[in-house]
């Protein structure tokens, strides 16, 4: 292990949080008024990153007043994540570069280095994207350029303050509404990094690794549906469906509802459907290479009407034709569920119209079945004499 390349302050914060938060749940009273505030506050500020950080300064997937983006990026600070700034140039890197040496939260890495890893140990990357739209907001440089003490003051002072003035908790408040919370919101952000990259159903694309897991989504404040969120970043959703768990989206539609959000964006569902459909058809491919479906048409060998009846006469196969295509029934004589009698008198003719109902309108079954019977193709044409139409 190299000490020199460990980014100390990430590292202490991450290692010192869950150790002080054991030691307060098994040495401070947690009393039930500081417990539900620390509830209220992990998704206070979960939910501002969510909200904030993610959907609203990452991908711009919706517009937000003044006073949205002020109550937002409060909480982010609560959720000591780093600035504005600095998240959202990495989730922007993260999402132009996935999966890549470039992405800083790389899933193929491993599990750790995409939870906690990419945190703690210094990494140069030379990625770059563009965060003028940040930089020449004056609230966000000033958040910026106070990070430190603000999130101290959020993280910590802010939720003690609240416990102690209000019921006279000040150390739960700081132990419990401050450290333990922040911990769980941690590891529970941090999820979205690792878990929603192993864990779930590739719905809409499997190029990359996001996935879609209604636990993760449980986890993450809504931000498990992750497959839909890399197809679709400047959708404000994750989850399509109205009740989907996903309670960011939920908390951006209320605010439009008193315009304090608006113009949220969503993708066409057209398009949305053909990402599902894709997917749908790329299983039902891997399907069928399992399935023997006989020899592919285009690689059969041509073979003129005298040529399949000399085959008939010299290796005594069982050749019919039906559309043009030459099957070898040998096999399938005693099989045939419309009786032997059928197929022996169709042996070196033409069946298409007795096939197709002439004689019987063979169901779907029968067709799947011809396929790995196919011998090979016919070429010039029958002499209308071979050709059978009822029997
Ligand atoms: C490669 C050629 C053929 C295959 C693989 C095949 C396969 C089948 C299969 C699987 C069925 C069961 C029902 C269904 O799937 O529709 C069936 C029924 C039948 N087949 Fe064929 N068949 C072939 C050719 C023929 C020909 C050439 C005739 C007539 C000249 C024929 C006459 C019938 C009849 C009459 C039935 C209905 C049996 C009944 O349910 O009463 N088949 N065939």
């Amino acid at each position: 292990m190299r000490f020199d390349n460990i980014i100390w302050p990430n590292a202490i914060v991450l290692a010192a949080t869950p150790v002080i938060s054991l030691i307060s749940f098994a040495t401070v009273p947690l009393q039930t008024e500081t417990f539900w505030f620390s509830v209220f506050y992990y998704f206070f500020t979960g939910m501002g990153v969510t909200t904030g950080y993610h959907r609203y300064w990452s991908h711009r997937s919706y517009e937000a007043s003044r006073i949205w983006q002020i109550i937002c990026l409060a909480a982010c600070t609560g959720a000591m994540q780093g600035s504005c700034k600095w998240w959202v140039h990495g989730h922007r890197i993260h999402h132009r570069f996935t999966d890549t040496d470039k992405d800083p939260y790389n899933a193929n890495r491993g599990f750790f280095w995409s939870h906690i890893g990419w945190l703690i140990f210094k990494e140069e990357n030379t990625a770059k994207v563009d965060i003028s739209d940040l930089v020449s907001d004056p609230i966000i440089r000033f958040q910026d350029k106070y990070y430190e003490p603000l999130a101290v003051f959020m993280a910590f002072i802010f939720p003690a303050i609240v416990a102690g003035l209000a019921w006279d908790d000040w150390v739960g408040g700081l132990l419990f509404a401050g450290v333990a919370r922040l911990v769980f919101l941690h590891h529970s952000t941090f999820c979205i990094n690792s878990l929603a990259h192993y864990y779930g159903d590739h719905t809409f694309d499997d190029k990359r690794t996001p996935r879609d897991n209604f636990i993760t989504a449980l986890i993450t404040f809504g931000e498990g549906y992750h497959n839909f969120h890399h197809e679709f970043p400047g959708d404000y959703r994750n989850a399509i469906k109205f009740y989907q768990y996903d309670p960011t989206k939920w908390l951006i539609w209320l605010g439009s509802l008193v315009g304090l959000t608006y113009n949220l964006k969503v993708f066409p569902t057209n398009e949305i459907e053909k990402g599902k459909i894709y997917m749908r058809e790329k299983k039902i491919q891997a399907m069928k290479k399992k399935l023997d479906y006989g020899v592919a048409l285009e690689e059969l060998p041509s073979l003129t009407f005298a040529e399949v009846k000399s085959k008939i006469a010299e290796s005594g196969r069982q050749l019919l034709i039906i559309s043009d295509i030459v099957y070898d029934v040998t096999k399938f004589m005693d099989d045939h569920p419309g009786g032997k009698g059928f197929l022996k008198v169709s042996i070196g003719r033409d069946v298409t119209v007795s096939f197709n109902g002439g004689v019987y309108d063979h169901a779907n079954a029968a067709r799947n079945l011809m396929q790995s019977m196919r011998y090979a193709r016919l070429i010039g044409g029958v002499p209308t004499s071979a050709k059978a139409e009822e029997m």
